[in-house]
């Protein structure tokens, strides 16, 4: 388990997804419009919601790599590619996020030519992203809002005492 955790609400992710759309906004091809977005599912998809309407790009593919199951990292497996982007020309890629870079590594290897966005990203992955938003450290779990909800925490006076 990670020893600390980034906690992401849906209003700092919106936040954060647009950041992310104003840094897209003249990297598409020859400072064009976008021929499309590729989501990496599933937490590419809400990123790639935001990002797609501030860009107003109505062209959404996806592709599912699944590479976790919780907490823990497994072998990258793709099951479903994102026929309609070819080698990715002219589309971008969207993530909620780049850690070990796995994943990434594996999206780039199918489509090389494609550009490639995360919201976030932690140093290991950082090198295989070309925009992103905020980084965090490596040893941070980034907390989703999809991923948790609002719960009783105990007073600080109870559960301080070491
Ligand atoms: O850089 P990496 O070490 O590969 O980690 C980043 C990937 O891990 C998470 O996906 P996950 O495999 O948990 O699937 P999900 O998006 O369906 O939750 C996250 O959404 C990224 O896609
Ligand atoms: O919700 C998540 N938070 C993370 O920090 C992370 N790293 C890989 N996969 C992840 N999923
Ligand atoms: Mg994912």
């Amino acid at each position: 388990m990670a020893p600390r955790y980034y906690t992401v609400s849906w209003e700092q992710l919106h936040r954060d997804g647009k950041a992310l759309a104003w840094r897209l906004m003249d990297k598409g091809p020859d400072g064009g419009p976008w021929r499309g977005v590729v989501a990496i599912t599933r937490g590419g998809l809400i990123p790639a919601a935001i990002v797609a309407r501030e860009l107003d790009c109505r062209i959404i593919e996806s592709i599912s790599v699944v590479t976790y199951d919780e907490e823990e990292r497994g072998k990258p497996q793709v099951v479903k590619p994102a026929e309609a982007a070819g080698d990715g020309e002219g589309w971008l890629v969207l993530d909620d996020l780049v850690d070990t870079g796995t994943t990434a590594k594996v999206v780039r290897a199918l489509m090389p030519k494609a550009h490639f966005a995360t919201v976030y990203a932690k140093p290991a992955g950082k090198p295989l992203v070309d925009t992103f938003v905020t980084e965090v450290s490596q040893d941070t779990w980034i907390l989703f809002p999809w991923d948790t909800e609002q719960q009783f925490v105990a007073p600080i006076a109870k559960t301080a005492k070491s």
